[in-house]
């Protein structure tokens, strides 16, 4: 928009690679300058090890993505393979995304006058999209990108859903991405269908989102939140516990928030609420949000060491972790526990809203008993402070920390696993439990100042959380070697800013993003409607017939899916609940070709039972875990999973 097209040429050699700006499941970003031209941008580098797609397919999605022009959407300037990588190169957007933001600077949400102008300038951005037969599937704070003037643009555009796909196109647009939190309930449930409006839903769970500084059943296991999403009364702003919001931003959530997608409203409705009327120009209400914070990198650095000491914890062994976190599992709500039995349990334990709030706190609270008070204060509950404060003398006292406390911190960012837990969790729980006080670091050794020195940002990559990541048991339960794998992956500071990128690309993977559903094939069969307006006439008439969902200038349509061809069936066989075999294929219609989904008509969305749906979403969720074992090939092996319950 506006002003002729610069160009940026297509040679790596033109891009320095500067910082890491953010990850996600399937790419870090750097920030870069653009040499030719002097301009600073944004690399995204995908990993294609990891999707095994048709490049041509991917080029030409990422051109699509090029083709956007709209204000409040990323656009990419241009893409082109390096090795394993595909780099989208986009502007850069220096504040990062809101939900860095919230995290290090507003846990608790935001104002109501700047959620009104971040959610107007996304609703424009999704209006755009949706007029041009796009529709996003991963609105959420984590792709709502700032820039220093506090403008707002929608990213993870288009790319990374075409990245997880694998094989021929039409297989490719058979499956759905979305992270489980933000995804509406048509997109999970058997027999529906689903278009533009999933997007209203994610947009009125980003709303909360940005309310409460997470989203809805942010800190559940997937299992349960895809449960909850589908059995329980839509979340909202509740008149009690949000009482600082207005009623009309309460009544825009509510009606985003409906379970059935025929009554929500277009983004182009709801752009006239009422809520949006005197919503204020971003450069006024967003950009003093960002007053006095660091540079990007350094948040997102701080924001991976928190990530990692959450990680770290969740690696210890199943009894210290037992030992800590007995609360959580008695709920039945430990992360990876796939029995059939134990979901029904868990169902059953799904009450009210205000079961979300229980595990709020979780992740950080479980950090507390290996860290002293000030450490857990600085770098988990308030790490702004931290990097906001002049660390010249951090290790003399600075910011009232102990001494002790800043071998810990010894550098802003060099604290590893070693350095947040003790070597025996187990007995600083205990200790934790019997004195119910913080535990006294532990000394520093010359060993663990090795490791220091060389884990750096790394580890933060393989964050994981409960609510975006679909992390198979084996990741949970390391081995001790995987543990090893897992920290041999440290910052080697000779590697050229290119050498890391195409060394991050074969990392091992992330599974703290999209959660990646096969589309049902059956499900969305050839009677599903497109139920959107405007831009279902460009589809030709053969592909209207098969519609399945619409996306980007391509149609998703049911024929031509085979989707059993050519993708090696898993070896290990199971059976669903009610007794019958499921086929261990990485594609999810030759299940469904034995096991029809539709429910029975008396099954309204919110009333179907647990003993009906366990089955699907296991399968859902089975299927992405065998996508993500053929993904990822020799690094997970099927019968490693699939002997740890899965
Ligand atoms: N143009 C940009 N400028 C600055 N930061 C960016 C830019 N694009 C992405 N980021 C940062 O990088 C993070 C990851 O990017 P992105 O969401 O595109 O990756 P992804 O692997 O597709 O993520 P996801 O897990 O959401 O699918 C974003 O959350 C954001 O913080």
């Amino acid at each position: 928009m506006g002003g002729p097209k610069k160009s940026y040429s297509v040679s790596p050699g033109d891009y320095k690679l500067l910082e890491e700006v953010g990850y996600g499941a399937s790419a870090t970003v750097y920030r870069a300058i653009y040499i030719p031209l002097n301009e600073v941008v944004a690399v995204k580098c995908l990993d294609l090890d990891r999707c095994n797609s048709n490049l041509d397919d991917i080029r030409r999605e990422a051109q699509t993505m090029s083709l956007i022009d709209h204000a409040n959407v990323i656009r990419a300037y241009c893409s082109f393979v390096v090795e394993h990588c595909l780099w989208v190169i986009m502007p850069f957007m220096a504040e990062g995304s809101c939900l860095h933001l919230m995290k290090i600077a507003y846990p608790d949400g935001f104002e109501e006058a700047t959620i009104c102008c971040i959610l107007k300038e996304t609703l424009k951005a999704l209006e755009y999209l949706h007029r041009h037969g796009h529709i996003h599937r991963d609105v959420k704070a984590g792709n709502i990108l700032l820039d220093s003037n506090g403008r707002v643009k929608l990213g993870d555009f288009g790319v990374s859903a075409c990245m997880f796909d694998r094989g021929d196109r039409q297989r490719s647009r058979n499956t759905f991405v979305g992270t489980p939190c933000w995804m509406a309930p048509e997109v999970l449930q058997p027999g529906s269908g689903y278009d533009f409006k999933a997007d209203i839903w994610s947009f009125g769970i980003t709303a909360l989102e940005l309310a409460h500084g997470h989203a809805p059943f942010s800190k559940h296991p997937p299992m349960k939140v895809l449960l909850m999403t589908i059995q329980n009364a839509p979340p909202g702003l509740d008149d009690r516990r949000d009482k600082r919001f207005s009623k009309s931003f309460k009544e825009m959530v509510a009606m985003c928030l409906v379970k059935d997608q025929t009554k929500r409203p277009t983004a182009e409705k709801l752009l006239k609420h009422s809520f949006f009327k005197h919503a204020k120009p971003p450069d006024h209400s967003v950009k003093n949000l960002l007053a006095d914070l660091p540079p990007l990198w350094d948040r997102v650095k701080a924001l991976q060491l928190k990530d990692a000491a959450q990680l770290a914890l969740k690696k210890m062994p199943s009894a210290e972790q037992e030992a800590l976190s007995q609360n959580e599992y008695q709920r039945g709500v430990s992360a990876w526990n796939f029995d059939v039995e134990d979901l029904k349990i868990q169902a059953s334990l799904i009450q009210d809203d205000d079961d979300e709030f229980i595990g709020i706190k979780d992740d950080d609270e479980n950090l507390r008993p290996f860290l002293n008070d000030k450490v857990y204060e600085l770098f988990i509950l308030h790490p702004i402070k931290y990097l906001l404060a002049d660390h010249t003398h951090e290790h003399e006292n600075s910011m009232d920390v102990d001494k002790s406390d800043s071998r810990y911190l010894k550098t802003k960012y060099q604290v590893t696993e070693t350095d947040l837990l003790d070597s025996s969790g187990h007995e600083k729980a205990d200790k934790y439990e019997k004195e119910g006080s913080a535990i006294d670091p532990l000394p520093s050794t010359s060993k663990r100042d090795t490791e220091v020195s060389h884990c750096k940002s790394q580890v933060g990559k393989t964050r994981q959380t409960y609510s975006g990541p679909l992390m198979p048991a084996s990741v949970l339960n390391h081995t001790p070697s995987e543990r090893g794998r897992f920290f041999e992956r440290c910052e080697d500071d000779n590697l050229s800013a290119t050498e890391k990128c195409k060394r991050d690309a074969r990392k091992a993977p992330n599974f703290s993003g999209p959660l990646m559903l096969p589309n049902r094939a059956s499900a969305n069969s050839l009677s599903a409607p497109i139920r959107s307006s405007g831009y279902r006439d460009s589809l030709d008439d053969k592909s209207k017939n098969n519609v399945v969902q619409i996306k980007g200038r391509f149609s998703v349509t049911s024929e031509n899916v085979d989707l059993v061809k050519d993708i090696p069936l898993c070896t290990v066989s199971r059976r669903s609940s009610q007794g019958s075999p499921l086929r261990k294929s990485a594609s999810v219609g030759d299940w469904l070709d034995e096991q029809p989904i539709a429910l029975p008509k008396e099954f309204s969305n919110s009333a179907i039972p647990a003993s009906i749906l366990m089955p699907h979403l296991q399968n859902l969720f089975q299927q992405t875990l065998l996508q993500q074992v053929w993904f990822h090939g020799n690094f997970f092996h099927p019968s490693y999973m699939f002997s740890n319950k899965i």
